[in-house]
């Protein structure tokens, strides 16, 4: 569902950014998302808390089934009714929790917008691209046809689309996979939104195209002055491109800090086992490792830490209580784990998880373009059979 194809909004024309009352672009405070199905209530997201400053790129990062796309939804107001949302989610000071969907029109697509992992999701196949870009752009502009029109092919050209006036006429069944994304780039960022929501906005396209939209992404927060939120399963993502990450786990944030900081001294075992799980360019000769067991049940979640069961360090005490998300001594570095001290004196954390070793990365690149989806770090047998026919595809 996305907003950027609601032409019919034209009530809120002529709406003008406001001057930040806040350094803070996005605060979001105790946000919490259960969904009530026949099967009882699913704890999608539970007491979630951070912020968001001006032109800053945050990465969530975490397994399927995290809590990531449904924290995002709630920001964009687009949960289904059975979501019950309690918590606070201020956007520039002003409360989104409780306002309703006409209500957070004046924000979706506008002051907030998003990105979505399938382009045609948000665009509409039987209208141009052109057009669909100056409708979006007249939904909140006052100006003439012509006038959104050149501002849309100049939007295509700025997210690097080549002949933009010709590709401005074509449909989205003329454009390749990564144009498509470039022309849904246009469409977010067409508004001059101040927060820009990308959910897995690469994940469906091949490797070298997905490096050219981030770069896209990244030139667009200088170009377009926005912060970036960035949803992705992919740490390579995250590492080239966010000042900082969230990780997430069964529906809450168990380690935060500046991207280089938790990389390279993660203090959540999740964590760790999450950076060597992952086949990566960056990986040469490293190890795969992945983490065994699976995420928890969000109907049924563990008394303790929800990593507890798969944790390669847990004590007794990880199962009596959840522990809080606790700062790590260094400024802004923040974990979920009572052993994150212990965690810090391990010589090669990679190690708590080498029980699990299946195989070394002797061909990392050639690996990731093999395995584009193989992002599931309970995947373990995939991962498996994938290594052994690429290994008996090199001896052969
Ligand atoms: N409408 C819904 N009704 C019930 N449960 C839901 C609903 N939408 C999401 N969930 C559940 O909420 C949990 C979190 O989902 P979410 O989509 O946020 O995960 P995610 O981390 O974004 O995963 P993915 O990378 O697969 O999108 C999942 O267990 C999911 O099944």
């Amino acid at each position: 569902m996305s907003d950027f194809t609601d032409f019919g909004d034209t009530a809120l024309k002529g709406t003008t950014r406001q001057d930040p009352t806040t350094d803070m672009l996005l605060e979001v405070d105790d946000l919490s998302v259960d969904f009530g199905t026949e099967d009882g209530a699913v704890h999608a997201v539970r007491n979630v808390s951070f912020s968001l400053g001006q032109r800053e790129v945050l990465g969530i990062v975490g397994e399927s089934g995290s809590g990531k796309s449904v924290s995002s939804m709630a920001i964009m107001g687009l949960l289904p009714k059975t979501a019950k949302v309690t918590g606070s989610i201020k956007f520039q000071g002003e409360q989104l929790v409780g306002l309703t969907y006409k209500q957070l029109r004046k924000y979706r697509g506008n002051r907030i917008s998003m990105i979505f992992q399938d382009p045609m999701t948000s665009l509409n196949p039987v209208y141009t691209v052109g057009y669909q870009l100056q409708e979006a752009y007249r939904a909140h502009h006052d100006v003439s046809k012509a006038a959104a029109w050149s501002k849309a092919v100049e939007t295509l050209a700025l997210v690097g689309i080549p002949q933009p006036d010709r590709r401005a006429k074509q449909y989205p069944h003329e454009f390749s996979g990564g144009m498509r994304q470039r022309a849904v780039i246009a469409m977010s960022i067409i508004n001059d939104p101040e927060l820009i929501i990308a959910d897995e906005p690469t994940t469906a396209l091949d490797v070298t195209v997905q490096a050219q939209i981030l770069e896209t992404l990244l030139s667009i927060r200088d170009e377009a002055n926005a912060a970036i939120m960035m949803i992705t399963h992919d740490l390579g993502v995250v590492a080239g491109m966010v000042d900082r990450v969230q990780v997430m786990y069964g529906g809450t944030i168990v380690e935060t800090g500046g991207v280089d900081e938790v990389f390279e001294t993660p203090r959540m075992p999740y964590t760790v086992g999450l950076l060597g799980s992952i086949p990566n360019p960056t990986l040469l000769g490293r190890r795969l490792t992945p983490i065994k067991g699976a995420p928890p049940s969000l109907m049924n979640l563990p008394t303790g830490c929800s990593f507890s069961p798969r944790c390669p360090l847990v004590t007794d005490e990880c199962y009596t209580a959840e522990p809080p998300l606790a700062p790590t001594g260094h400024s802004g570095h923040s974990a979920r784990c009572i052993r994150w001290e212990h965690l810090a004196g391990v010589e090669d954390p990679r190690k708590l998880f080498a029980t699990e070793e299946i195989g070394v990365v002797e061909n990392p690149a050639a690996l990731v373009e093999e395995l584009p989806d193989l992002v599931q770090v309970e995947d373990v047998a995939e991962v498996e059979k994938r290594l052994d026919e690429q290994r008996s595809e090199e001896g052969s």
